[in-house]
């Protein structure tokens, strides 16, 4: 089967005065095309600079080494020519607070479909708001980011990942900084871009009740190791690390996953039905 990605034993270093820490160390993962792998584990647990390295972006005083990385099935040696796009936890570090929207996905066209008419280039920026469930558009495209929400802001920044065209989709913690009705739409809205167009995604998170209910691989984190992976069903009905475990319980008390919910969101918020009678609403 031809791997989407295929990355073995990444090991990132830092120097800090005379010792040299290691961040992270040995990684591997290969992920089929259009399968969904969720990175778990706890802060600091070497998840984004995973990720960021194979997109090449990690800090210059970080040191990158690996024995492959090949991005379906060719070595990756021109980083200006990814099939790779990638969206961050906080939307608006990435969007110029003194620019429209429509100025932020023409940048985008211009790099990745140069020479489109100015009909063209319009075009593509609708039907991408269209995509990614913007309403209005054409509206939209002369307004400056403060005047979207959290989530609307995300949605753009996935739109311009969108633009660039790209067969592998990165989320680092996509939702963590959205409410948690929010959160389930913009995980459905990345579920179903992947479905249609046949996207690999990986997401990192903290967060299980988003792995639990968007991935087909789970690789699970700890001090810049990966302690367990598998299938999403052996992660979530026989973790076997003590860590995943743990984890898993934290989730639980959590409230944002129970067994039975496995192939579903993050329950919503309570609900009072009555004065004396609260309900979890189930999200989409
Ligand atoms: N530029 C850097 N220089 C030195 N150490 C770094 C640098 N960037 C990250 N680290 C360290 O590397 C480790 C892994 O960081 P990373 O950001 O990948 O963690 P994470 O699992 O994504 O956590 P979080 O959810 O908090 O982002 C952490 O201990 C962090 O302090």
């Amino acid at each position: 089967m031809m791997m989407s990605i295929q990355l073995e034993n990444l090991t990132l270093q830092t120097q800090r005065g005379k010792v040299i820490e290691t961040l992270v160390k040995d990684v591997s993962l290969s992920l089929p095309r259009g399968k969904i792998l969720g990175i778990v584990g706890e802060s600091g647990s070497g998840k984004s600079l995973t990720v960021k390295s194979m997109m090449g972006i990690v800090p210059k005083e970080v040191r990158v080494a690996y024995d492959r990385l090949e991005l379906e099935g060719k070595p990756l040696l021109d980083y200006d020519r990814l099939p790779m796009a990638m969206i961050f936890q906080d939307p608006m570090t990435s969007l110029n607070p003194l620019r429209k929207i429509g100025y932020h996905l023409e940048e985008i066209i211009d790099r990745f479909s140069p020479g489109l008419s100015a009909g063209e280039r319009m075009e593509k920026m609708i039907d991408m708001l269209n995509k990614v469930g913007i309403s209005n558009p054409e509206q939209r495209l002369n307004q400056y980011p403060f005047e979207f929400s959290g989530g609307m802001r995300q949605r753009i920044l996935i739109a311009m990942a969108l633009l660039a065209e790209p067969r592998i989709l990165i989320a680092d913690e996509p939702t963590t900084a959205l409410d948690v009705t929010i959160q389930a739409q913009i995980l459905a809205l990345i579920k179903g871009l992947q479905e249609s167009l046949g996207l690999t995604v990986i997401i990192v998170s903290h967060d299980f009740g988003v792995i639990a209910g968007l991935c087909d691989q789970v690789m699970v984190m700890r001090s810049g190791q990966v302690v367990e992976e598998g299938t999403v069903e052996d992660i979530f009905t026989n973790p076997l690390h003590p860590y995943t475990q743990e984890l898993l319980r934290a989730a639980r008390l959590d409230g944002k996953w129970g067994p039975q919910s496995l192939s579903v969101y993050p329950s919503g918020p309570l609900v009072a039905v009555s004065e004396t009678h609260s309900v979890r609403k189930e999200l989409e």
